[in-house]
């Protein structure tokens, strides 16, 4: 498996702080999604600002394509092309007067002229499913509304990675689940995602792949059919594993479902290893 973005022996500390991220390894797999997954002040923040060249770790190096980063101003343009960032609240990146006007920022400072920016910005707010905001005020959205403004106004840049800091903070569970529907999308067209979070539901809705961090650093990073189903693994961090999981693990102890079964995603999934389908009822003649 490639990595679009990989990060070796990162070390950094804040100012006048203790480290928040130490010796730590990961690796981005290419067109795959990746969970962050940790506790609240875990590092997992601090890792996505370097992995788009906002924070220049002390020690260690992030590689973008197997090549070291570049930090220069031109090098920084090109990287931040390539791997766009979405912050955890949404007021901290949208700043223009309009919707539109915001999400044509990106496309416009990667050199786009008008015209090409404007069907960047169209292709975005539809792929977001907001075409209809395009000249409202991004102050008088809604905190779902701007979320899905500031992921159009990355998408819009046509990044190869996406990286996500806690994507479905604040959101209800109506607004997560779409924005999970929308992230699922992207995946499928081909863009690496990265997301930070401590949602443990959030990674098993969403990720191919998990890295686990506890303490500035990667406990381990593997498939997420692999790490969300051990408890163990999980409790050096933590967490517990997603409940439909630990009842998964529970019917197989008790021998209700095949040890060989799939990881379920979804209830239903989980149904389906549980019991067969009953046979379908006659209808009298
Ligand atoms: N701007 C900053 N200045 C100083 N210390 C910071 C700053 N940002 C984060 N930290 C510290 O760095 C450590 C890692 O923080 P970070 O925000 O990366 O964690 P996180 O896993 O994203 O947490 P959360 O889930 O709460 O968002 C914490 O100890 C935090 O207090």
């Amino acid at each position: 498996m490639t990595a679009i973005l990989s990060a070796t022996d990162l070390h950094y500390a804040y100012p006048g702080e203790v480290p928040a991220l130490r010796q730590l390894s990961l690796g981005v797999p290419t067109g795959r999604k990746l969970a962050i997954l940790g506790p609240n002040g875990a590092g997992k923040s601090t890792l996505l600002l370097h992995l788009n060249g906002s924070l220049r770790p002390d020690r260690g190096a992030v590689l973008l394509a197997g090549k070291p980063g570049d930090y220069s101003r031109r090098g920084l343009l090109q990287w931040r092309s390539r791997v766009a960032l979405v912050l955890q609240d949404p007021d901290d990146q949208i700043f223009a007067a309009t919707v539109a006007e915001d999400v044509s920022f990106g496309p416009l400072n990667q050199g786009l002229t008008d015209t090409a920016a404007r069907a960047r910005v169209q292709a975005a707010l539809a792929a977001l499913g907001i075409a209809d905001l395009a000249d409202r005020p991004p102050h008088m959205l809604s905190g779902g509304q701007k979320k899905r403004v500031a992921i159009a106004g990355a998408v819009a840049m046509e990044p190869e990675v996406l990286l996500l800091d806690e994507p479905t903070a604040g959101l209800d569970r109506e607004g997560a689940d779409q924005l999970i529907a929308v992230l699922r999308q992207l995946g499928q067209r081909g863009m690496t995602l990265v997301f930070s979070t401590h949602d443990i539901d959030l990674a098993l809705a969403l990720a191919d792949d998990v890295a686990l961090f506890q303490d500035g650093t990667v406990l381990a990073q593997g498939r997420a059919e692999t790490l969300l189903c051990d408890p163990a693994l999980l409790a050096s961090a933590g967490l517990r594993p997603p409940v439909l999981v630990e009842l998964w693990l529970a019917a197989q102890a008790r021998g209700l479902c095949p040890a060989s079964g799939q990881m379920p995603r979804t209830p239903e999934a989980l149904m389906e290893q549980l019991a067969p389908a009953p046979p379908a009822l006659r209808v009298a003649q």
